[in-house]
């Protein structure tokens, strides 16, 4: 409590004893906030990411996801546009081609045992990001993207290994680490490739005349972000070439893994009631009939109790648990008043288990997202995909994506789950530690 500035600040651990609930002081100056009014204030208050974000660094660079709050609120602005929904509905016939490959994949499962489909998701929302980010078609290329994926997977695993070994938080100590050195190998792999592609886009780039596409009224045709990223650079002048690498490899970072694990879990979950289940494959033959055709933008519309089950699944078991924010001023809050220079983690877990949800906060039900009467009072309640002006970039991909996915594989398959057998950590992401053990059946059409 020594270092306690402000005389409104919030109880350390309130309850606890003294000293032993300020211990966490002496790791680092931080405050938890898992209020949903808290969350956003801060949310909208201060933009400046904590420096565990840091360790990220060396891979996306100042990218959107780990930038400083000046250079954030420039480079957020110009991308903003390659993820407006024109652009997204170019994205609609690779998200479809992708779900079915994936549906495809899981063939060699269906009617056998318990097996663990995380292999499968992840491998096919890499392939789908890299398609969507990079433009690059790893489809024939297995060994390609054998390589580049077992190295973002490490990738990731260093980052969270780092983060556990407290000795190794400062770099004097990280740099002359085993960790480290794999790292950088890891990162000679992961950087080839994008600059490798950019090298080889930006030539393309030089011999096309864009703006006759778009006279032609060509927005709407698939674009990968590294293409638009490009264009608005040689129309405005924005990035330089180490920028645009950043931020592609950050939309890969942020974007494959995050929507992965979401599907992952909407199968244990919904492979855990199998009343949700019927539901599920009710409303599918309701819009699809006995066909199995592609996904289109209005069938999205109609698909609200799968909209409902993505949502709640995201409430349920928030893959992105906490975010993190270096306080760069004092944010006085409803009841006290944090002190600029703290680490801030903001609760996504905590928010979406607060009591506004109600009594029921604690049970997984898609039925609450249909009617607003049984949704929370307050309107940031529901924090997926963070909240305020630095939330996630990719949401409506996202949303778009994994819903897509869901619709082809139920209608494909029956799954069965048992979520309750699941055991999760922050590995970075919420992620099972037990695996995503889920078995299925091939539906008759
Ligand atoms: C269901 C999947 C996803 C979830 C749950 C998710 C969640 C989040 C969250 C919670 C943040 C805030 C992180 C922080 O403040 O530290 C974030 C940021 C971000 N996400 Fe996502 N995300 C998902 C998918 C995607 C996809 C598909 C993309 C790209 C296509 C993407 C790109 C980004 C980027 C670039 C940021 C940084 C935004 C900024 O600081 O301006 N995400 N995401």
């Amino acid at each position: 409590w020594w270092v306690i500035t402000n005389k409104d600040e919030p109880p350390a651990y309130p309850g606890y004893l003294p000293l032993i609930g300020h211990a966490h002081l002496l790791i680092g100056d931080t405050i938890i906030v898992a209020d949903p009014n808290d969350f956003l204030k801060v949310a909208n208050t201060c933009f400046q990411k904590d420096e565990i974000y840091e360790y990220a660094k060396p891979w996306v660079g100042n990218g959107l996801a780990t930038s400083d709050a000046l250079l954030w609120k420039a480079h957020r602005k110009m991308l903003n546009p390659a993820f407006n929904p024109a652009v997204l509905d170019g994205f609609m016939e690779m998200f479809n081609s992708q779900a079915r490959r994936l549906v495809k994949s899981l063939e060699v499962e269906a009617g056998r045992g318990p097996f663990d489909h995380w292999a499968y998701s992840r491998s096919n929302a890499l392939e789908t990001i890299c398609f969507g980010a990079l433009g690059m078609d790893f489809r024939d290329k297995k060994e390609l993207f054998d390589e580049y994926a077992n190295a973002t997977e490490e990738l990731f695993s260093i980052f969270s290994k780092r983060f556990l070994m407290i000795w190794l938080h400062s770099d004097f100590m990280y740099n002359r680490s085993e960790l480290k050195k794999r790292q950088d190998k890891l990162l000679t792999i992961v950087h080839n490739m994008s600059n490798d592609i950019l090298k080889k886009k930006k030539a393309d780039l030089l011999n096309c005349d864009n703006v006759e596409d778009k006279k032609k009224g060509k927005e709407t045709i698939f674009k990968p972000f590294l293409d638009l990223i490009l264009e608005l650079s040689k129309e405005r002048g924005t990035f330089n070439d180490e920028e645009i690498r950043e931020h592609v490899d950050t939309i890969i970072m942020a974007g494959y893994d995050a929507s992965a694990i979401v599907v992952t879990y909407v199968l244990v979950l919904v492979g855990s009631y199998p009343h949700i289940q019927e539901k599920v494959c009710e409303e599918l033959h309701e819009v699809f009939g006995d066909e199995d055709r592609d996904v289109t933008k209005q069938d999205l519309s109609k698909l609200v109790y799968i909209d409902a089950v993505f949502k709640e699944t995201m409430r349920f078991y928030p893959v992105a648990p906490v975010v993190a924010r270096h306080l760069d001023k004092d944010i006085k809050l409803r009841n006290c008043t944090l002190s600029k220079g703290r680490t801030c983690f903001m609760s996504i877990y905590g928010v979406h288990r607060h009591p506004v949800w109600g009594l029921d906060a604690e049970e997984f039900k898609p039925e609450r997202w249909l009617d607003p009467a049984t949704l929370p009072d307050v309107p940031n309640a529901f924090a997926g995909f963070s909240m305020g002006r630095r939330n996630c970039i990719g949401q409506a991909y996202a949303g778009m994506s994994i819903r897509i996915i869901l619709s082809h594989i139920f209608r494909n398959y029956k799954v069965y789950g048992d979520h309750t057998k699941m055991v999760a950590k922050i590995d970075v992401l919420l992620k099972p530690v037990s695996g995503y053990h889920v078995q299925i059946k091939k539906r008759n059409k």
